[in-house]
């Protein structure tokens, strides 16, 4: 539907664009991103006619841009601009007629039956509908918004460019509006180009996506190839992590804040109190975990790490949990990056484990940590258990080999497992 073959240009005396080169199908949601300057806008103004190449050309159907006449682009092209703060008197309704000018014929004309119809139908799908008749100047920036966009809607374009459709809206409009326009890209083979700040929300709704860096393409292709960690952090020069997003497959970006570490905290003892009916570890500050059979169970953030030998601190909120014995057989040893707090479980012969590690460790050297604890248990008690075991780590310091951290892990849960034997 759209082809942008070789293209370069720019400002006079200023050219921002150098060979970018790309097609979008009907029915395919195509996401633009790029840090600021970097030419996202200077491309949708070339693809919507409002701004001449240097070189290269833009196929639209197969005919070149310049074939079209402005009315003719105009039936076929509807552009979503960035908001501005200029505004016309224009109430809600009038604006979004205007959608439908290049659908009426000769001049002075009105609008029909239909075209009412469907200014209704782009109203009610952005919900403005409800303040039909208040002045342009008296709504919220996000209102204004998705005024323009039943605007951009009303004209019934085959092909939609928006520069930043989201900016402006709070989290539920912003998923609304990418469900509505994902739902009618497909059902209406629409071919929508969209420029994209927010990289989390490409990544989740563009089919394909491009990288644009300093008015070159640095890559294009589905989200899980353009969103790579080192592209991602040389592009837009930040320090960020790549994560996948824990429901769809698709790769979600984290910022990583330059925030003052607690270098020196050392998880041990001293943070541990042993009551008659629970012991309980709580840590200065957050730690990630990762644990099996217990409450809190899974990957998440914790502070609180109980034992408890009745069962009504169960469940409790916030924390991570396990059912054990009693005070006595409570059990716990520093190593060089490890704290070792163990328990013997409510099953003769069990033991809970909670691994405490001093040290940044990957996602993988916390799966190694759990395989090993769970081994070494199994190779100790002479039973494969189901108890609780949990590592945490405040994520802080020195980056921890997960080789190192399985031979500790290793030791300390075979002394351990052997205070056990002694009971
Ligand atoms: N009208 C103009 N005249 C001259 N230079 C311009 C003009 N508009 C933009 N530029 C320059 O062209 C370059 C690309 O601008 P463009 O607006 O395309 O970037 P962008 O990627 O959309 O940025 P942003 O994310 O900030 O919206 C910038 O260096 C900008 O200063």
């Amino acid at each position: 539907m759209l082809q942008v073959n070789g293209l370069y240009g720019g400002y006079p005396g200023f050219s921002v664009l150098e060979d970018v080169s790309f097609s979008v199908e009907a029915g395919e949601l195509f996401g633009i991103l790029g840090p600021n300057g970097s030419g996202k806008t200077t491309l949708l103004k070339m693809i919507s006619g409002l701004l001449e190449p240097d070189r290269g050309e833009i196929l639209i159907n197969n005919q070149p841009l310049e074939n079209y006449s402005t009315k003719e682009l105009a039936k076929i092209t509807a552009v979503l601009p960035q908001v501005s703060s200029e505004v016309f008197a224009y109430t809600v309704r009038e604006t979004v007629s205007l959608g439908r000018y290049a659908h009426q014929r000769g001049w002075l004309s009105r609008t029909d039956d239909l075209d009412e119809k469907i200014i209704d139908e782009a109203m009610a799908l952005t919900g403005v509908d409800i303040f039909q008749g208040k002045l342009l100047h008296e709504l919220s920036g996000g209102e204004r918004q998705r005024v323009f966009l039943a605007q951009a809607l009303a004209q019934e374009p085959r092909i939609l460019l928006l520069d930043e459709p989201t900016n402006h809206l709070d989290l539920s409009f912003q998923k609304d509006l990418l469900d509505l326009m994902k739902k009618w890209t497909r059902e209406r083979r629409l071919t929508v180009v969209s420029i994209f700040h927010d990289l989390n929300l490409a990544s989740l709704y563009c089919d394909r996506l491009m990288l644009l860096h300093n008015g070159q393409m640095s890559a294009i292709g589905k989200a899980g190839d353009v969103l790579q960690e080192q592209r991602i952090q040389e592009v837009y020069e930040t320090n960020i992590d790549v994560q996948p997003h824990p429901i769809v497959p698709k790769p979600q970006m984290i910022l990583l804040p330059d925030e003052e570490k607690i270098n020196s905290l050392k998880i041990d003892e001293t943070f541990l109190k042993i009551k008659e009916d629970h012991a309980e570890l709580i840590s200065p500050m957050p730690l990630k975990v990762m644990a099996s059979s217990a409450a809190g169970a899974g990957i998440g953030w914790y502070n609180r790490f109980i034992m408890h030998f009745s069962d009504g601190l169960y469940g409790i909120e916030k924390a991570v949990a396990i059912p054990a014995k009693s005070s006595e057989l409570v059990w716990f040893a520093a190593y060089e990056h490890i704290f070792v707090l163990a328990s013997a479980g409510r099953n003769h012969a069990d033991i809970n484990l909670c691994i405490f590690v001093n040290g940044i460790i990957s996602e993988e050297a916390f799966l190694q940590g759990i395989i090993a604890a769970s081994e070494e248990r199994a190779l100790a008690t002479g039973k494969s258990s189901g108890s609780g075991i949990v590592i945490a780590s405040g994520q802080q310091g020195e980056p921890l080999d997960g080789e190192l951290l399985v031979t500790e892990i290793r030791k300390g849960v075979q002394e351990i497992a052997g205070m056990l034997k002694r009971f």
